[in-house]
Parts: structure tokens; C-alpha cells; sequence
């Protein structure tokens, strides 16, 4: 909450907590969930968790205590690998049932997968309503889509034209230090730092309604 004995704006802004929870097999997505973090670092006053969604035993009270919440996870056969969607499927008692915790709070999600479309939208979509079961506020990537004119190239902001989230694409014959490719990880960041800036706006925002509930 904002503190009410500050004098200026400024320095009433509440810290923010931004969390990344996702999944990578081989590493490429682990890279991608890096640069998700790094953009909403850039924001000064927020802090930034990494969450490897195999460790989530040891971080459901920070995921609890987030402010915004960054979904990631490879495409693996069309949707969420499966050890993100034990992740998920484990939130159904530990966060739903144990009372509704992530209500309210801002998410957002990203994909990684080895070909260009590859299907990844089919992955954002279920994250997306994932956040919808848990009543969160989804933000999306917020992006023109690029690389889509003659002038256009793979090295623009959101090449591959998500709208949903943000999308990165991995050669197959590449390892995680050379892909994804730089263009991939800057778009995560922009919707790292996007996250950040409507959370804020949110927390802002809900000063103004002196704690009503919905
Ligand atoms: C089991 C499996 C299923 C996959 N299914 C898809 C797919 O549906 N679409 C796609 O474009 N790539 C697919 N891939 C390729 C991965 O998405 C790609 O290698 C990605 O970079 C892996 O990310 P990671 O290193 O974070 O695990 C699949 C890979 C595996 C291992």
C-alpha cells in the first residue's frame, strides 16, 4: 500500500515485485525468462524474482507476495511443456483452493519454441486463461508486429507477431548461447518493463479506491 504519510508522488510509489515462473528444458527459454526479468528491472523501485518452475516447493510465498507474476514456458507439442503444466496444475490447490492468492494480481506470459509460429499462440492463449482461472490482470505484449514489409527484418521488436505475449524462436540446431537470437530476448524485455509500468499504474490506481473490493 502507499504509504500516506509521504509528501510526494514519487516517493509514495509502493515497491513492486515482479516474478518470472517458467520452464526450459535445454536452456533457450530460460534465456528469454532472463530478459523478461531484466526489462522490468529497469524500472526503478522494482525488484525481480527467477523462478525455474521445478524449484516452486521452495517459492510459493514469493510467488504469493508478487505484485505481477510473467509466465514462460517452451512450446513443447503445441502447449505448455509438461513440467509447466504440473507447475500449473499444482496451483489449482496451493493458490485457488488455499483462497483465491493470486487474484488481482498482473500478469503476462511469454513462449519459446523451435519453429517461426511453431504454435506458440496456442501456448499464450493457455496461459492467458490460465491467469484468467487465478483472476489475474493479463497485460499483453503491447508491440506493432514487425519483420512483415519488404523492408522489414529478423532483427526488429516482435518479429514474429505476437500480440498476446512475447514469442522467441530457437533454431533446433542451436544451443542456448546463441539462440534466441538478440531481437527475441529485447522483446522480452520490453514486456518485462511493460509488466512493471502497469503494475505500478495499477497499485497507483488502486490508492485511489481506498481498498474497495469487486
Ligand atoms: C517434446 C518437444 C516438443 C516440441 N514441440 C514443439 C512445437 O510444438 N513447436 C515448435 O516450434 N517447437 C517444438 N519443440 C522445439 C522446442 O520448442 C525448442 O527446441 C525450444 O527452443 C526448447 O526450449 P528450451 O530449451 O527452453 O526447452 C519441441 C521440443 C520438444 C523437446
Amino acid at each position: 500500500m502507499l504509504s500516506r504519510s509521504s509528501p510526494t508522488i514519487e516517493s509514495s510509489v509502493p515497491a513492486i515485485r515482479v516474478a518470472v515462473a517458467y520452464h526450459s528444458g535445454y536452456g533457450h527459454t530460460a534465456r528469454q525468462a532472463n530478459a523478461v526479468a531484466e526489462g522490468a528491472a529497469t524500472l526503478p523501485g522494482v525488484t525481480t524474482q527467477v523462478i525455474p518452475v521445478g524449484d516452486v516447493d521452495a517459492a510459493w510465498d514469493d510467488l504469493e507476495r508478487a505484485d505481477a507474476i510473467i509466465f514462460g514456458t517452451p512450446t513443447y507439442m503445441a502447449g505448455p511443456s509438461a513440467q509447466f503444466k504440473a507447475f500449473q496444475d499444482a496451483t489449482s490447490r496451493r493458490v485457488m483452493a488455499a483462497g483465491f492468492k493470486w487474484k488481482d494480481k498482473v500478469a503476462a506470459g511469454f513462449s519459446n519454441s523451435g519453429s517461426q509460429s511453431g504454435d506458440k499462440l496456442a501456448t499464450l492463449m493457455q496461459l492467458a486463461l490460465f491467469a484468467a482461472q487465478h483472476g489475474m490482470h493479463w497485460v499483453n505484449l503491447g508491440l506493432p508486429p514487425a519483420n512483415n514489409s519488404s523492408t522489414g527484418s529478423a532483427d526488429e521488436l516482435n518479429r514474429l507477431g505476437f500480440f498476446l505475449g512475447a514469442g522467441a524462436q530457437s533454431n533446433v540446431d542451436e544451443g542456448p548461447d546463441t539462440a534466441p537470437r538478440e531481437s527475441d530476448l529485447a522483446t522480452a524485455r520490453h514486456l518485462g518493463r511493460r509488466v512493471a509500468v502497469v503494475t505500478r499504474q495499477l497499485a497507483r490506481g488502486r490508492e485511489s479506491t481506498d481498498g474497495a473490493d469487486d
